[in-house]
């Protein structure tokens, strides 16, 4: 089936650009028959203010969820939440160049947008009467019609019944829309304009070991919430460091969408092996796949010490440190790495290099680390994260200790 559409609507199937601003997409279809649902992708300010100023006329709650693309299960678990506990979602998808330092991948950072389109089209529920569509709250008759121009505040005459009546939008921005005053962003000490900057927490683990990225996800995520005022927000346990300190963010900042209570952090998802999903992952090669996770089992033994000596009334690790815990940690990533090299000329395979970056153990709310006898610790709500190199691959992953996302 062929349809015209002056939005640029997302397309399973193959699209054919003409040369004018007019769109033709090629629906693709479900295997039944059936055209998979759109999803509309707004570009600019204008176009996204209108269609939230909409929703708010309408009383319909906004989830958000912002990525960098590239998706994955993980990704799709957010959105999947999103979808299903409010009327419309806004999925943002910005590779952000201020969280990247001058050295680190912005420019060979993953990056599909037609396979992300697909895969959120995948998981949409087909609206099957315009009945169901108004069911969702967005009647498909009244009038908006965005410009499809990628900056400009877009136009809003005409008819276009697909950002209507889609759960899904996704927001897409250029740097331009995002950045307005288009200065340079990654090297910071050049950088004029505005930088947000959450200080006292954003200095250790991952700040410690990228002292610009907090700086950058703070500003961006400013700027997405300002733009979509979203009443909730989603985001991963995986990057748990950026989701607290986001929090600490909206509460220090007193903004009121999203509150601190709703943004929410979601489970990590993993693969059977344990391994945290990650845009990142699709740097690794086979053999680099196979040595990942173990971060994942570092953590994972290291939180199962302290819950068995925490369940124990009387034991021998009376006296067990969050000293203790980072060592037996570090040991096993230590163990692989002597594995690896140990089975050089065993093997075929490439020899993976595996080095640490960091293992900590901190508090939830404060960030400080544990250190001292953890019998003795008052608050006992931990995190403990890490981050490792496998060959030019930075991981990350964390488990909580002691308490539970909610
Ligand atoms: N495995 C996962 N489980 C749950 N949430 C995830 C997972 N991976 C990423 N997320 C969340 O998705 C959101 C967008 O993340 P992002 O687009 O940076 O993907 P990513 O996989 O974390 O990429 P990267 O490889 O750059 O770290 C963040 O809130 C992040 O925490
Ligand atoms: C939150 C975020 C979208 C900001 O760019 C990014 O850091 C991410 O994808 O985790
Ligand atoms: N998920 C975190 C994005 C980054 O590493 O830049």
């Amino acid at each position: 089936m062929l349809a015209l559409s002056l939005l640029r609507t997302a397309s399973a199937g193959p699209s054919t650009f003409s040369q004018s601003s007019k769109i033709i997409i090629r629906h693709a279809s479900n295997g039944n028959g059936k055209p998979l649902p759109h999803i509309p992708v707004i570009r600019t300010l204008g176009q996204l203010r209108r269609w939230r100023q909409e929703a708010r006329e309408k009383g319909l709650e906004v989830g958000v969820v912002p990525t960098m693309g590239a998706l994955h299960e993980g990704h799709v678990n957010l959105v999947r939440t999103s979808i299903s506990k409010h009327p419309l979602t806004v999925m943002t998808l910005f590779v952000n160049p201020m969280q990247f330092a001058p050295h680190e991948d912005l420019s060979s950072y993953p990056r599909n947008f037609e396979r992300d389109v697909t895969l959120l089209q995948s998981i949409l529920p087909l609206p099957t009467s315009p009945r169901q569509m108004r069911g969702l709250g967005v009647s498909e008759h009244e009038s908006f019609r965005p410009s499809i121009t990628s900056s400009g505040n877009g136009s809003s005459n005409g008819n276009n019944h697909d950002i209507k009546s889609s759960p899904l939008v996704i927001f897409a921005p250029t740097p331009d829309v995002i950045y307005p005053l288009k200065g340079e962003l990654q090297d910071l000490r050049s950088h004029k304009g505005v930088e947000v900057d959450v200080r006292g927490w954003a200095e250790v683990m991952e700040g410690a070991s990228r002292p610009q990225f907090f700086k950058g996800v703070a500003t961006v995520c400013t700027k997405l919430f300002n733009a979509v005022e979203p009443d909730h927000a989603y985001f991963g346990q995986k990057d748990i460091q950026q989701a607290l300190l986001l929090k600490i963010l909206v509460k220090d900042l007193l903004l009121s969408h999203p509150t601190s209570e709703n943004l929410h952090i979601l489970p990590t998802t993993r693969s059977s092996e344990g391994l945290a999903l990650s845009s990142r992952n699709s740097y690794l090669s086979k053999s680099e796949l196979q040595i990942a996770p173990i971060l994942y089992k570092a953590l994972s033994t290291v939180k199962k010490i302290y819950e068995s000596n925490e369940n124990e009334i009387e034991n021998e690790n009376e006296n067990l440190t969050g000293e203790d815990l980072i060592s037996k940690s570090i040991k096993i990533i230590l163990k692989e790495k002597e594995r690896i090299l140990s089975n050089k000329n065993k093997n075929e395979n490439e020899l993976v290099e595996l080095n640490l970056d960091y293992i900590e153990i901190f508090d939830k709310n404060t960030f400080e680390p544990i250190r001292g006898k953890i019998k003795e610790k008052k608050n006992k709500e931990f995190i403990i994260a890490g981050a490792i190199w496998v060959g030019k691959t930075r991981l990350i992953d964390n488990l909580l200790i002691g308490w539970e996302i909610s």
